[in-house]
């Protein structure tokens, strides 16, 4: 690409607000240093709070300081902290997108930067609608670039809500100006998943039902709700995790290789997965394949932790899950008869994210006739390391004569060592660059809901599926062990896992 099609202007909402400070900043911070932010690009923060350009510089320091992966260097930081500008604003008032709108057309001449303008929204949801259609009312969107939305998670609350905010949004912005963020599509090895598959001749043979018995999908958290009571009560594991980041990978991992390495074309793909995915409509099948939970006060790494109910900003009788577990089935010919479990939650024994392919066993078992012959495993290991791990067996050495499961470990982090991108630098340069491949399109969106809605109806359903607990530090309730021994499985070790 040109690199003047790069230059741009970053209008971000949000400012002065927890994601900014922990994410953002710092990502734009790295991609600074490893040379990927354009040399006119400015970023205009926006918040309610009346903050001088001083504050605002402190702000984005201590946000560094805290949450960076470089440290700061007198001399990166200089070139970098020169391109912010904080502009206070409320996004209810009209009259402050019009100081906004002129404030930007004169940096913009100023930095001699053609109008390509990129809105990041990291506010609250309820905030979407509003400020798009202000931007449109105050002409900032009447630009000779490029126009660009970043909108954050969660998109709706509901099929029916995420269909309303997507109506609003696309009056205003075409959905190809769209980049709707789901952060885990920004980590490096859900990104490798497509070179693994489409790169290796030996891994797209076995990618099917002929090979694979299942497929484990996790993303264990040790953290509990922490500040967040307020949002995640309202929300539960299922929309916080499931709706996006769970079925995403699911669609990684199932989906056709594409015709083209485009975005389009891609999306392509995961949306037809997400359409095979088997509905769960009557409860029954919910019941069967779903399992919710909610932690109690337990032990987490030797120290005592109070219970979901006793956090700060949760109701005393909340019936929201902070645990899911789910069986999982896409009716295709490649995958058909092969579950997919998936299983997320929080204060769970460790914080990893990792994604486990069972193959299918021998015809015919030689060497151990009793059956016990540990299974070919693939392991994706995604955080805390990012690598990927194959189990096999192999003869022990010696006269005994006897098997050995043993694996062939590609660690990313200590081959390449160095210390990986995160997600929202990648995403980051992926709008600059207008490639929305790891972003959500709004179908994908709007079948994962299709998917969720069935269940968060039945659970709200008085007479629904009943909520087990599990103590913290504990790997869910005792449903999801079952969930899968009932089929002839278990969850395998995680990584992480001590
Ligand atoms: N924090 C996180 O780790 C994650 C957050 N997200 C999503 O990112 C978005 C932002 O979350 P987060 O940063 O945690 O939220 P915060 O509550 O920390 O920040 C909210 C921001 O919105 C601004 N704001 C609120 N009301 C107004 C208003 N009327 N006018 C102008 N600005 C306003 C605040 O400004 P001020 O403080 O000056 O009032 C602040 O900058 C949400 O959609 C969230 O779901 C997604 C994934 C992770
Ligand atoms: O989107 C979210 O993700 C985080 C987990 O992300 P990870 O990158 O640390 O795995 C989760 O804590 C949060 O509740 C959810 O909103």
């Amino acid at each position: 690409m040109n690199k003047e099609d790069k230059y741009a202007t970053l209008v971000l909402f949000g400012a002065t607000g927890d994601l900014a400070k922990r994410k953002l900043f710092p990502a734009l911070y790295s991609l600074y240093c490893d040379g990927y932010l354009p040399e006119r690009f400015a970023v205009v923060g926006l918040g309610r709070r009346s903050l001088t350009q001083e504050d605002f510089y402190h702000h984005i320091k201590d946000s560094l300081e805290a949450f960076s992966r470089y440290d700061i260097r007198p001399e990166d930081w200089e070139g970098f902290i020169q391109r912010f500008h904080y502009v206070q604003l409320d996004i209810n008032q009209a009259s402050d997108y019009e100081a906004l709108a002129s404030y930007v057309e004169k940096l913009e001449q100023r930095q001699e930067i053609n109008g390509n303008r990129l809105f990041y929204l990291a506010i609250a949801p309820g905030l979407f609608e509003p400020v798009t259609f202000q931007l449109k009312e105050a002409g900032l969107l009447q630009t000779k670039g490029w126009k660009r939305l970043i909108i954050e998670k969660p998109f709706g609350h509901s099929h029916e809500s995420a269909e309303e905010l997507n109506d609003k949004i696309t009056q205003v912005f075409k959905e190809e100006e769209i980049y709707r963020i789901d952060h885990y599509l920004g980590k490096e090895m859900i990104q490798n998943i497509q070179v693994i598959r489409f790169a290796n001749s030996f891994f797209e043979p076995l990618w099917n039902n002929q090979y694979i018995a299942s497929i484990q999908l996790t993303s264990s958290e040790t953290v509990g709700v922490e500040n967040r009571g307020s949002y995640y009560d309202k929300v539960g594991a299922l929309r916080d995790m499931v709706q996006n980041h769970m079925l995403q990978m699911v669609t990684m991992m199932a989906m056709e290789p594409p015709s083209r390495l485009k975005a389009e074309a891609i999306r392509d793909e995961k949306v037809k997965v997400l359409r095979s995915i088997r509905r769960m409509e009557t409860e029954q099948e919910i019941q069967e394949h779903v399992v919710r939970g909610q932690y109690e006060a337990g032990e987490l790494q030797g120290e005592g932790v109070k219970g979901y109910r006793e956090e700060q900003n949760v109701a005393e009788d909340s019936s929201t899950e902070t645990f899911v577990a789910a069986k999982i089935m896409v009716d295709n010919f490649r995958w058909a008869g092969v579950p997919f479990y998936i299983r997320t939650g929080k204060r769970l024994p460790s914080k990893a994210t990792e994604i486990i392919i069972q193959f299918k066993s021998m015809p015919y078992l030689y060497f151990n006739k009793d059956g016990n012959l540990a299974p070919n495993l693939l392991v994706i290991q995604i955080f805390p390391e990012e690598g990927i791990h194959l189990k096999f067996n192999a003869k022990k050495p010696g006269t005994e004569g006897s098997i050995l499961p043993i694996s062939m470990d590609f660690c990313h982090d200590s081959t390449v060592g160095i210390n990986s991108p995160e997600a929202y630098e990648r995403l980051l340069n992926d709008v600059l660059e207008g490639d929305s491949t790891y972003f959500t399109r709004w179908d994908e969106v709007s079948l994962a809901w299709k998917i969720v809605d069935p269940i968060i109806q039945s659970w709200e359903k008085s007479e629904g599926i009943p909520l087990s607990t599990y103590k913290a530090g504990q790997w869910g309730p005792t449903e999801a062990k079952e969930l899968l021994e009932k089929d002839g499985f278990h969850w395998w070790q995680v990584f992480g896992e001590k």
